[in-house]
């Protein structure tokens, strides 16, 4: 006798004997092959029904997934104080990536001179958490309150906003770093792509709209070769998925802007560095390994041409930011309505001299009173371009921009401040390996 299986699923049509023999038999077999398959396809409509029910509630309660840390009269306190206004014509802003390198610093000028500043980070550990702590512990001292969040998590986003009658976005939240893309794609889509939508959609449902001012990367000149960069040359020929993301981010604010009438301000940052630091930056990695006495690898380009960045100190980034935000005009959206065009406007901040990476490591070298260990190895294929180089006259004519911290001077002052704080981060930092 086939089994049921076989009477489901004959292998061959031959199996089945056409004998009187075994007809009611089979006709048996039809009848609780029928039942059966009914009996199976109900058992399979249930499960897809619970699945889908299952996923359903999932996605309603996303934001429960993140909400672990937020919510509750106390933080809606901390939330409200830590957004408080205190000079005449100040401005009350949301700084998502507030833990991060240049959040920290944007948010502690914002509040020095007298802004509301809430800040919003989920703490991911792309690199130590711990340093992010330090940098909380930072803001806290200077009574800036850091959400712990994601900028996914769209139901904790409407309620800071229901909260906080926000002026201002500074949207510094995103997954950074150019190598790391091949590594961890996902994150990149996740935060610079998903999280960006999640962003201007709270944004543009406030009431009042807030002006966004943005992070995005001199990464999408791409392979551009006209320097220096401009901001009406093209970028559509990103060379890594993170250029890609940021590239993206464009497209989509441009897209709120149109639509929802969102004041937006992109700012396409040059390498950043400075006290503070991210630890996965070459600056901050080289200097790793040469106290460490340990080699460090130096990319090359074609034809062993040296690689070169027009590193831009964080002070100069800080008040490019701060710029942005004062002159970023008004979003328009009103009583279900775009009243009127508002500002869309990108631009460059870099220091508009670029230094190739063995000088950089030349200075630092000097600083640290330590020989580097220099490998030279050639550019592998993951995404850096050979140089980069910021045409800033927009910036200067628009937000007053104007770099004064060259590279000597901010490497000093990156080297000076390890002896205090960064010197006990990279110690974090290494356990943490
Ligand atoms: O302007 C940006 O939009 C980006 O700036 C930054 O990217 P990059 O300019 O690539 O900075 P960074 O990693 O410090 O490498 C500097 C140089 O050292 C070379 N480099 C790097 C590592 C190494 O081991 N060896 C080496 O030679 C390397 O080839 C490069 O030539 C931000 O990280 C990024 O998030 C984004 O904001």
């Amino acid at each position: 006798m086939p089994s049921l299986e076989e009477e489901l699923f004959p292998s061959t049509p031959g199996k089945f004997k056409i004998d009187r023999a075994h007809s009611m038999n089979r006709q048996f077999h039809r009848c609780f092959a029928s039942t059966s398959t009914m009996f199976l396809w109900a058992l399979f409509l249930i499960a897809l029904t619970a699945s889908y029910l299952s996923f359903q509630s999932f996605v309603d309660s996303g934001s429960k997934y993140f909400t672990a840390s937020w919510g509750g009269l106390q933080w809606e306190k901390q939330v409200r104080v830590s957004s408080q206004i205190r000079r005449s014509g100040g401005m009350s802003v949301l700084v998502t990536g507030a833990a991060g390198f240049v959040g920290t610093h944007v948010s502690l000028a914002l509040k020095r001179r007298g802004d509301g500043v809430v800040g919003l980070d989920n703490f991911n550990n792309y690199y130590d958490p711990s340093l992010k702590k330090a940098r909380r512990a930072l803001l806290d001292s200077h009574g800036i309150f850091v959400v712990e969040g994601d900028i996914n998590d769209s139901r904790m986003l409407e309620k800071l906003f229901d909260i906080v009658a926000f002026t201002h976005v500074m949207h510094l939240a995103a997954q950074a770093g150019v190598r790391y893309a091949m590594e961890n794609p996902n994150s990149y889509v996740h935060s610079n792509i998903a999280g960006l939508v999640s962003l201007l959609e709270a944004c543009k449902s406030a009431n009042p709209q807030p002006s966004v001012v943005w992070a995005s990367s001199s990464s999408v000149y791409g392979l551009n070769e006209k320097v220096p960069f401009s901001e009406s040359d093209r970028t559509d020929q990103p060379a890594s998925l993170y250029a890609a993301t940021k590239k993206a981010g464009e497209e989509i604010t441009h897209t709120y802007n149109h639509i929802y009438g969102l004041s937006i301000t992109g700012l396409r940052f040059f390498t950043v560095y400075g006290p503070w630091g991210r630890p996965d930056m070459a600056y901050f990695s080289f200097t790793r390994n040469i106290l460490q006495g340990k080699p460090i690898k130096i990319y090359r380009g074609k034809n062993r041409v040296d690689l070169a960045r027009d590193f831009t100190y964080i002070d100069d980034i800080v008040k490019g930011c701060l710029g942005s935000l004062d002159t970023s005009g008004k979003s328009t959206w009103s009583g279900g309505k775009k009243r009127g065009a508002a500002p869309y406007r990108i631009f460059n901040l870099g220091n508009t001299s670029p230094v190739t990476v063995p000088t950089l490591v030349s200075i630092l070298e000097r600083y640290l009173k330590t020989k580097a260990k220099r490998n030279l190895v050639d550019m592998p294929g993951n995404g850096d371009v050979p140089f980069t180089h910021a045409n800033i006259s927009l910036a200067r004519s628009e937000l007053g921009y104007k770099p004064t911290t060259d590279l000597q001077t901010g490497l000093k002052k990156f080297v000076r401040n390890l002896t205090f704080s960064c010197r006990l981060l990279i110690e974090m930092y290494d356990r943490s390996k």
